[in-house]
């Protein structure tokens, strides 16, 4: 198994966000994580990239245990974000946006920088070359050059991703890839994330489209006021009569869930 959290939980004041959280992420599939606003999706992916410190619960990614690292090691460790708004870098271009992801992957030190040493110049050359490459990846290689915030929110999300990418994840974690985006820019989405499946790269969505969940993943967690109330594939979910209740507010299970 990839991921493995376990009796994940987050307080914030007195309100559980998250609350006994258990989640398998395998390897070379892509989990969504839905539920209704408020839910919890934001501060599970805050939890599992290490923006947040759980207050009680387990995060194991690897084997490894990474339980409340910080975000520059949970990214050397295999896992990349991306944010429901574009977290670019307004005054800069396109590349040197992706650029400045790859330092992570770096192993020049500021000294080398410096100094200019062949190292730094190794890195360097390498990091453009990836950076490139993912841009490309994401169809997005000729606005290299524009500044990242003059372009549309949908060209931004993609860059977003080839940001992420250029981290060399192994689970990548996109926070509503397709919010704000059109059917067919929807669609372009999707097929994009099935490439990065196909890369062998692990995916986990939060996204409230609900054809784009239901066409992409493999597994579906669903969360309602920061517990997992149901888990299993598209068909199983579509058919959930605690999720039914949870999205429409009508207790199914004495009504009878609407086909
Ligand atoms: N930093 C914070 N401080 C206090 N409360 C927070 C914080 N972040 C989230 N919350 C609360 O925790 C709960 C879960 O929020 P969260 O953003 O994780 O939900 P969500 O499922 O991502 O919602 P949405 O679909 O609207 O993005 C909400 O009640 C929210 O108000």
């Amino acid at each position: 198994m990839l991921l493995q959290v376990r009796d994940l939980s987050k307080t914030f004041g007195g309100l559980d966000a998250v609350k006994g959280v258990d989640l398998d992420v395998p390897e070379g599939q892509v989990t969504a994580i839905i539920g209704p606003n408020g839910a919890g999706k934001s501060t599970l992916f805050n939890l599992l990239a290490g923006f947040y410190r759980p207050t009680s619960g387990t995060v194991t990614f690897d084997g490894a245990d990474i339980t409340g690292q910080k975000p520059h090691r949970t990214v050397r460790a295999g896992i990349a974000r991306t944010f429901q708004t574009t977290h670019l870098f307004d005054g800069a271009t396109v590349l040197e946006n992706v650029l400045a992801a790859c330092v992570v992957r770096g192993r020049s030190n500021p000294l080398d920088a410096v100094l200019h040493t062949p190292r730094y110049r190794r890195d360097e050359k390498a990091n453009h070359e990836k950076s490139m490459e993912e841009l490309d990846f994401v169809g997005a290689a000729h606005l290299r050059d524009e500044l990242a915030s003059t372009l549309p929110q949908e060209t931004q999300k993609r860059i977003s991703i080839a940001l992420a990418l250029a981290t060399e994840p192994r689970l990548l974690l996109l926070d509503e890839p397709a919010a704000g985006t059109t059917d067919e820019e929807t669609e372009s989405f999707g097929d994009l994330i099935r490439q990065i499946v196909a890369r062998g790269i692990s995916v986990c969505l939060v996204e409230h489209k609900m054809s784009m969940v239901m066409n992409l993943a493999d597994q579906i967690v669903v969360l309602d006021h920061g517990q997992r109330i149901a888990l299993g594939s598209p068909e199983e979910i579509k058919r959930d009569p605690l999720v039914i209740e949870a999205y429409l507010g009508v207790d199914t299970r004495t009504t009878g869930a609407p086909s």
